[in-house]
């Protein structure tokens, strides 16, 4: 795995004047703050609080700015809304907004050694009240099912639970005793980092809730071929 030219070339990337590039969004530094949690299975969670101040308005640019899509998806015998709005952005494609592509630099600069490769693409998730929602699963459409990755999920607007569980069955699962359920509520600039076995031996979930609350907007960086 090409570590070092990889390292060279984002080192000349952020040698480069930020100032300016990312108007009224300023990103903390990660090696303070960040803290690691260890779970079962050989995954483990990274939360950095408030990791971007400016958040608020950061979200609006991107409620803004994204050229946001419903889905639909088959379910049983017929066809149900995704409920969410969402966007993608391919390895390579300009991102909706300079802050996004400091963020996507700072998070490769820190997690480039453990990770062994950049974050490549970038997903958006618009969660416009609390029946929006995203079912318990893992990133398992590509590598994420058979090897170690990371999903990097930086989260504005207001905050919602975000749900880890081990899988039903899997190495994760505690032999016997209760299941665990980890819930961190993240909003506002918080950073959430998946990584290790995490979606393959986890499940997560943003579930519904009765309470009201505010827009919720997630951005995920994941490695080339992690879905
Ligand atoms: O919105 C989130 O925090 C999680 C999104 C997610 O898990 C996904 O899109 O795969
Ligand atoms: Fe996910």
């Amino acid at each position: 795995m090409g570590v070092a030219p990889f390292q060279a070339s984002l080192l000349d990337t952020l040698s480069e004047p930020q100032a300016g590039r990312h108007a009224g969004v300023e990103l903390g530094p990660l090696h303070a703050g960040l803290h690691r949690r260890i779970l079962a299975g050989g995954a483990w969670v990274d939360v950095r609080r408030s990791w971007v101040a400016g958040a608020d308005t950061l979200f609006e640019r991107l409620c803004a700015q994204v050229p946001w899509r419903a889905e639909r998806r088959p379910m049983y015998d017929r066809t149900v809304d995704v409920p969410r709005l969402l966007s993608f952005y391919a390895r390579g494609e300009p991102l909706p907004d300079p802050a996004l592509d400091a963020a996507r630099q700072a998070l490769d600069a820190h997690y480039a050694a453990e990770l062994g490769e950049p974050f490549a693409t970038v997903g958006l998730a618009l969660y416009r009240d609390g029946r929006d929602s995203v079912a318990w699963h893992g990133d398992r459409i590509g590598r994420g099912a058979t090897h170690d990755t990371m999903v990097a999920i930086l989260v504005l607007g207001a905050p919602r639970a975000l749900l880890l569980r081990p899988r039903a069955g899997g190495p994760a699962e505690s032999g016997g005793g209760r299941p665990v359920t980890i819930r961190h509520e993240l909003g506002h600039g918080d950073l959430f980092v998946m990584g290790g076995s995490c979606q393959r031996t986890w499940e997560h979930a943003v579930p519904k809730t009765a309470r009201p609350v505010g827009p919720r907007l997630s951005v995920q960086f994941r490695p080339h071929n992690v879905l």
